[in-house]
């Protein structure tokens, strides 16, 4: 159909229901009659049962229901479930531009001039309130943007009225090209704007029968040929009648013409069937009664079908209105079959089956039975027994096997995971019982459950066998593999972990292990049995590994609680110049420190002054009254004190007059640290208190 690049341009309608077949029909004739160039086709869902077309493409799309359907009845159209449908127009990428024209649709003219629009989307106004577009005449370019974005649309209902319209008008917005009224006039019965019509009806191109209430379905007898509603409704007739009528409609004086033998205008039956008052078959039929007993007693039963009468299917449904309540027979009315008169020559019943009404193309039977009918009774009646009840003489007996049967060692339910067959040998090793033997991994899986773990301690005695017992897979591919860790097995990882250890340490630590900390006592010979500097995070060092401490525990030296780890720890080389531990006294040196101090600020002051502190002084005939002297200078008055050695804490405060007391303590300072002008290797003081408060001052304070 599509040939090279060029791309076709095409009329499209759509047909969800058979129902509106005779629409599509007439606007296929009406555009085809208005002398069109271009192609028809119908968009039809499978189940649209229609081989009669006067299409050029049919094409099969699926149906597009709208899960969410309650805005349809809102505006009272559920019939609409499935309009989305109509969004697989974009789909047709096949085709260049479609003018989409809605079923119920007649044109007056072809309007081809569509097809030149530049537009991806047109539609004309739909009348009234919103100002939305009606999607009964759309011209659009297809592709598959759209279309997914309104697919996406549709699969979670987003419509404002259920519908196509409501889902188009939200995805379009007002970005179309809107078209002129004259191409979707929607003539209303009860509002006409009769001089408008006068004088404009030239322009109309097309009409759109929009509303529940379709021509086909009202009937040709509904419209009076008078106003303009009855004038386009009569367009559609015209239309129908010139391709389908075997009557041509009430001519001005009222009389209908007959169309002779051989001239167009056989509807197929199908088509028929779905005008109203045009297939008018007057249909006789006999239907058999059954009896609930089976027998039957055929009852004469006419129906008389009368051409404006809708929807007449009464072919082969004695099979189901006829049913009795507790019987279904339809078998014995095989030799009953309903004489079926057709005045139409037949046509109904070759194109509808015979079997039993058919819900899909008429109204059920007046006569049939109420639905369900035939469903079982489901309800049961009191008992109106009003004797006395009588207990029975005994009651059967209980079931004799009314116990639970415990599951058997077999039943145990399958193990699930292989760690509970295979588990692994435990490897933990407690440091109260160094020499807790370790249980060999045994060789049959039985075995493996009995595990003891550290022996001397009671947490871990085991009191019988293990709980899950569990039958393990012999032979499975788990125990050919090997359960034990590497690291914890074969010495030379075990030594080449240490020398890492030992390498990392020595670069870290400038403190060598004391000796005496290493005699911990399970020094093993055995390497297998030696602790080693483990890499697991649950591997505490013991009680006797712990440096016992009253207060505050310190940091554990690990080079002694690994105390075979330092068997060629060397001593580093002493610093420089730097003296040894044990002969380093700090308050030697601090009353050093204190000397050295005193001699440089004395220089500094003139060495004025000595031993005068209580008296003042007087400078360049001035004098200068008697002050505290700031911290630090009272050795420039008085000698030397001499320091307690050894001895920090008693924080007298004897040093308030340093020229009288001799035996001084070292004041602790009230502030320590640099002040906020403090810059890096500067030196600062520590001390900046002249003195500390007095027995008195800390008993006003204490208070
Ligand atoms: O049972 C049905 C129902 C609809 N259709 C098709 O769907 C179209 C839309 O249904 P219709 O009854 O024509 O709707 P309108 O009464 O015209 O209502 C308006 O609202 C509809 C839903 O939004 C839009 O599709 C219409 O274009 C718009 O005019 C019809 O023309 C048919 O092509 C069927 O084939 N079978
Ligand atoms: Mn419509």
């Amino acid at each position: 159909m599509v040939t090279g690049t060029k791309k076709e341009d095409v009329y499209a309608s759509l047909l969800l229901t058979d129902t509106y077949l005779p629409g599509a029909l007439v606007l296929a004739h009406s555009l085809r009659d208005a002398g069109t160039t271009k192609k028809l086709a119908i968009l039809v869902t499978p189940d649209t049962v229609s081989t009669e077309t006067v299409y050029d493409y049919v094409i099969y799309v699926d149906r597009i229901r709208n899960g969410k359907p309650a805005n349809l009845f809102l505006m009272n159209r559920p019939d609409l479930h499935s309009a989305f449908t109509k969004i697989n127009l974009w789909k047709q990428t096949q085709f260049r531009k479609i003018v989409y024209i809605d079923a119920d649709v007649v044109a007056y003219r072809a309007v081809d001039e569509l097809f030149d629009l530049p537009h991806a989307f047109s539609a004309a106004p739909d009348i009234g309130w919103p100002d939305l577009f009606n999607t009964g005449v759309m011209a659009l370019t297809p592709n598959m943007g759209d279309y997914y974005a309104m697919m996406a649309m549709a699969e979670r209902g987003i419509s404002f009225d259920g519908a196509d319209q409501g889902l188009l008008n939200m995805h379009f917005g007002n970005t179309y090209n809107r078209l002129s009224f004259t191409y979707n006039v929607t003539p209303s019965a009860h509002y006409q704007y009769v001089p408008a019509y006068r004088h404009f009806q030239g322009s109309i191109n097309m009409v759109h029968f929009i509303g529940a209430d379709k021509p086909w379905r009202q009937g040709r007898e509904s419209t009076t040929d008078a106003g303009p509603f009855d004038e386009m409704t009569g367009r559609w007739w015209a239309v129908y009648d010139r391709h389908y009528h075997k009557e041509v409609g009430p001519d001005r004086s009222g009389r209908r013409k007959s169309l002779t033998p051989g001239q167009a205008g056989h509807a197929p039956s199908i088509v028929q069937h779905f005008v109203k008052g045009e297939y008018n078959p007057t249909t006789r039929y006999v239907v058999p009664t059954g009896e609930p007993n089976g027998q039957q007693s055929p009852t004469p039963s006419q129906e008389e079908h009368q051409g404006n009468q809708d929807h007449v299917a009464h072919s082969g449904d004695h099979h189901v209105h006829h049913e009795s309540q507790d019987h279904i027979h339809q078998e014995e009315h095989t030799s009953a079959e309903p004489k079926v008169t057709n005045e139409s020559g037949g046509a109904y019943t070759e194109t509808l089956p015979q079997t039993g009404w058919d819900a899909q193309r008429s109204s059920p039977p007046t006569d049939s039975g109420p639905e369900a009918a035939n469903f079982p009774r489901t309800h049961y009646e009191m008992s109106r027994d009003t004797s006395q009840f009588q207990a029975p003489d005994r009651y059967p007996s209980p079931p004799s096997n009314m116990w639970y049967s415990v599951p058997s060692e077999r039943d145990q339910p399958k193990s699930v995971f292989p760690w509970e067959n295979n588990a692994p040998r435990p490897t933990r090793v407690f440091a109260e019982n160094p020499l807790a033997p370790v249980t060999p991994a045994p060789k049959s899986p039985g075995e493996q459950r009995r595990h003891v773990v550290g022996r001397r301690n009671p947490l871990f005695t085991p009191i019988g066998p293990a709980i899950r017992t569990a039958p393990s897979p012999g032979g499975t591919a788990w125990n050919s593999l090997n359960q034990s860790n590497a690291w914890d097995e074969i010495p030379q990882i075990n030594r080449y972990v240490d020398s890492m250890q030992r390498h990392r340490r020595s670069r870290s630590q400038i403190q060598a292990a004391s000796p005496g900390r290493s005699t911990s006592g399970e020094r093993q010979e055995e390497p297998s049995e030696e602790r080693r500097g483990s890499i697991k995070v649950t591997d505490f060092p013991t009680e006797d590994d712990r440096p016992s401490l009253p207060v505050t525990p310190a940091p554990v030296r690990r080079r002694q609680f690994w105390a075979n780890a330092d068997d060629n720890g060397q001593q580093l080389p002493a610093a420089e110049g730097v003296p040894a531990q044990d002969e380093w006294d700090p308050a030697a040196q601090l009353q050093k420190l204190a000397k050295q101090q005193s001699e440089v600020l004395l220089e500094k002051l003139g060495a004025s002054g000595t031993g005068q502190s209580q008296e003042s002084i007087s400078v360049d005939g001035k004098e200068i009254p008697h002050r505290p002297l700031p911290f630090g200078s009272e050795d420039i008055l008085a000698e030397a004190p001499e320091l307690v050695t050894g001895q920090t804490t008693p924080r007298t405060v004897e040093s308030r007059s340093p020229s009288i007391s001799t035996t001084a303590t070292i004041a602790v300072p009230s502030y320590q640290g640099p002040g906020a002008m403090f810059e890096k290797g500067e030196d600062y003081l520590t001390q900046d208190t002249p003195a500390q408060p007095t027995e008195e001052d800390l008993d006003v304070l204490q208070t």
